[in-house]
């Protein structure tokens, strides 16, 4: 992607479809006029005097217990500078998407217009009482320091600057596995900090804590080395003061084993790397842009165990990885602090969790094949769901054992559940499917490429690596319509199924359909004739492997595409049922729902092959299927056809598979509330445990169900995916949005690897 595509690409993510990236959503009901006089006047009045006679009550009764502020001044913005309360904004916004979507905590972001000390400390005290726990935030050097220390000793809730001991804790983690790997003493090595304000200052305090020698570290600020000798330095600075002699950073990384970078963009050169000791440790954190670029780091050095602050590279030592999980722990036990001892403890816990092996599902997340500890994986990725059930727990334990917890936890398996259960609001599904499709993308026909949305779909599909987009469509309006999106052409396939260039593509074409068809009444006519049709000829390139997969019906009504596609691409072998399942991505976690688009009236033994065909989907994205089959009835109270047809699905099922968890017939809330079921129905195979897919007992309730949660809920959903196809062919419904056809592109990428594997293995 151009730079100029990805400013473009930035500014319309913050803008669009609202400006900003969070908002409030209220919690209560308020539908009624008595809902609105519990949740203010007259109701409100009785917990604010229970707050009033005893003000710990307010984490009772308000949203303070999970409420954090992330509060800045704008005068060290990331690596950007002193850019001002408003500019810092983004920025804030972003670790309050942070904190919500990896440890479902709430955050107020609070921009200040002040670069006095006392009064920055005054505005934090003011608001404190709103808030459980206090984030600082891009507030620079040496007035940091102040400001937390300060905030620390005089508010009774957690306070922790982030710049400081977020980064602090991360490097020091991904330090100490790095000198493992690398086989060195931390005791021993010779380490060159970058930078000298607030997480220079904080990580190499934190560093000297693990056994880092004063003698071994040299610390450089904008204006060089600081030296013992070097007049009016800071206390901060007089620390990290050196004797040595030297006054440049060429100087201080001669064998050198350690650069730890926490000041600006592209400050060490290929020159110095090479003169640092044997297996070196760099950790070029500024950001946006490292100390050094990691392409050119690591072509410098194949001995280099490097790190950078950004995403885009292996070993990410980026705080993202430590405030949200901090703040879980310190909250969850109401701490008042948050002490050496909580940071040693998810020190260690990050540490050690590096060396565990790495589910598949983090592997697929972030489009690896293996991960494991070795240089070029010292630290857990941000996406790792454990990293919600390990840190803060033993944030948590510490924060009790150090005499700072004012709620102590006493039952660690329950809290563990209550960790994973926070965590199913989030779209990780979406994410494990796109970067199961990056990791070996496939030739999608898209075959109404000439809709402006199917052509922007495309484009995001190519330049996220998703897969490799073939356009079909009239192509004078595809190249056309690519121009005004600035979608670059030279590397995609345009077909034009109508055109005469492709003459004898299509009579090739009709000539293998003729052949299959002519006892059926097909004559060579008939077969060229349809081969003009962009929806046969784009199904026959995925039947003559011309291409992966296909993706059409944006422009038609979904019947319409499915016959020409059963007609002839036909059912995967075995199957002799087609059905489609769509995937929402719910508040409480990903539901697959069943045949959404096919089977009108499906008989008991149909409904039982989509259950199975939607478990082996739901797999597929990593979810482990726990299947309610619905009716409008519970297990036998209804004697009626259509509730027996649900009980004889479940029948048939529990018998043929009865290691699948299965269940029914089942209304819709018994199926979704794991207490309601436990209590009534007990002898459920699924009581007590989460159902993640509902099979409908016929088209119109799935359908309409699937429609309803996506309109009224505004939530993400994934499909129509069609299951049971010989090839990978998927259809969109009739105006899909541009994502939804991006993450069907995916889709049937991923489906196109499933099946490609099964036919290597044949
Ligand atoms: N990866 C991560 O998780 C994190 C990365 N960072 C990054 O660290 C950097 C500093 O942030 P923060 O400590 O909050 O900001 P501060 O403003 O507190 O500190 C910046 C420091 O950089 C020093 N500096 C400026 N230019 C140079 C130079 N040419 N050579 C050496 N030092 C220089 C400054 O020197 P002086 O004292 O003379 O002004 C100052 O000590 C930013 O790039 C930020 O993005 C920060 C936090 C987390
Ligand atoms: C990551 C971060 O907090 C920073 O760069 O400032
Ligand atoms: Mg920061």
């Amino acid at each position: 992607m151009s730079k100029d595509s990805k400013r473009r690409e930035a500014l319309v993510y913050h803008a669009k479809p609202k400006p900003g990236k969070i908002e409030v959503v209220p919690t209560k009901k308020y539908a009624t006029q008595r809902d609105l006089s519990l949740a203010y006047s007259p109701g409100v009045a009785i917990p604010c005097l229970e707050i009033e006679k005893d003000k710990e009550n307010a984490y009772k009764y308000t949203a303070k217990g999970n409420l954090v502020a992330v509060i800045s001044n704008g005068t060290a913005v990331l690596g950007l500078g002193d850019i001002g309360p408003e500019a810092s904004k983004p920025v804030m916004e972003g670790k309050g998407l942070l904190f919500k979507i990896f440890a479902d905590i709430d955050v107020f972001d609070i921009e200040v217009d002040t670069k006095d000390v006392e009064s920055f400390i005054a505005t934090v005290k003011n608001i404190a009482p709103t808030f459980g726990g206090i984030n600082l935030e891009d507030i620079k050097a040496p007035e940091a320091f102040e400001i937390e220390k300060r905030l620390k000793e005089e508010l009774d809730i957690p306070v922790m600057h982030d710049d400081q001991h977020g980064t602090a804790i991360i490097s020091a983690a991904a330090l100490l596995n790095a000198l493992e790997i690398a086989k060195k003493k931390i005791e021993k090595v010779k380490i060159v900090i970058s930078g000298a304000g607030a997480a220079a200052v904080s990580c190499t305090k934190l560093y000297k804590a693990f056994g880092a020698k004063a003698e071994n570290i040299v610390m450089l600020d904008s204006k060089g080395v600081i030296r013992a000798d070097r007049a009016s330095l800071s206390v901060e600075k007089l620390e990290f003061a050196t004797k040595r002699k030297i006054d440049t950073l060429t100087e201080a990384m001669k064998d050198a084993d350690v650069f730890v970078g926490l000041s600006i963009a592209d400050i060490v050169t290929p020159g110095m790397l090479k003169s640092m000791a044997k297996r070196p440790i760099v950790f070029a954190m500024a950001n946006p842009d490292p100390e050094i670029e990691y392409n050119l780091a690591v072509s410098t050095r194949k001995d280099l165990i490097m790190a950078t602050g950004r995403s885009d590279h292996p070993n990410q030592v980026n705080n993202v990885l430590g405030f949200p999980f901090i703040f879980r722990g310190a909250l969850d036990v109401r701490a008042t602090k948050i002490n050496e001892a909580m940071k040693m403890a998810a020190v260690k816990a990050l540490a050690e969790l590096a060396k565990e092996p790495v589910p598949e599902q983090v592997n697929i997340a972030y489009g690896e094949t293996k991960l494991n500890f070795g240089p070029e994986y010292i630290i857990p990725k941000p996406f790792d769901p454990r990293l919600i059930a390990k840190v803060p727990p033993a944030v948590a334990k510490a924060a009790m054992e150090s005499g700072v917890a004012k709620s102590p936890i006493l039952d660690w398996e329950r809290y563990e559940d209550e960790l994973l259960e926070r965590m199913g609001s989030d779209n990780k599904v979406s994410r494990l499917l796109m970067n199961r499709a990056k990791t070996n993308p496939k030739r999608i026909v898209f075959a109404e490429a000439d809709h402006l949305d199917v052509l922007k779909a495309a484009q995001i599909v190519q330049e996220e690596g998703v897969g490799i987009p073939i356009l079909l469509g009239r192509s004078k309006v595809i190249k056309e319509l690519m121009q005004e999106i600035d979608f670059d052409d030279s590397h995609v396939t345009i077909i034009d199924p109508k055109s005469d260039d492709e003459d004898e593509k299509r009579s090739a074409y009709a000539d293998v359909y003729w052949k299959a068809r002519y006892r059926s009444g097909v004559t060579k006519y008939d077969a060229e004739k349809l081969m003009r049709e962009r929806n046969y000829f784009a199904a026959m390139m995925v039947n003559e492997g011309d291409a992966d997969a296909l993706l059409s019906g944006y422009s038609r009504a979904y019947p319409t595409v499915v016959k020409p596609m059963l007609e002839l691409i036909g059912m995967a072998k075995g199957i002799d049922r087609v059905a489609a399942t769509n995937l929402m991505n719910t508040s409480r976690g990903p539901l697959f729902i069943s045949d959404t688009s096919i089977n009108i009236d499906p008989s008991a033994k149909d409904l039982a092959k989509i259950a199975l065909m939607t478990a082996r989907t739901a797999r597929l994205f990593g979810v482990d299927p726990v299947i309610g089959m619905i009716s409008y009835a519970n297990f036998g109270s209804s004697k009626n056809e259509r509730a027996r047809k649900v009980k004889e699905a479940v029948t048939y099922l529990h018998r043929s598979h009865p290691e699948l968890k299965v269940d029914g017939e089942l209304q819709v809330d018994f199926a979704l509330n794991k207490e309601m079921l436990q209590n009534k129905f007990p002898f459920s195979k699924l009581a007590g445990k989460k159902v993640n897919t509902l099979i409908f007992p016929n088209l119109e309730s799935a359908n309409g169900t699937y429609k309803l949660i996506k309109e009224l809920n505004k939530t993400d959903s994934i499909g129509p995916i069609m299951m049971g196809m010989n090839k990978p062919v998927h259809i969109l419904q009739l105006g899909a949005s541009v994502e939804e056809m991006v993450n069907m592109a995916a889709v049937a990428v991923v489906d196109a690897q499933e099946k490609g594997k099964k036919v290597q293995s044949k």
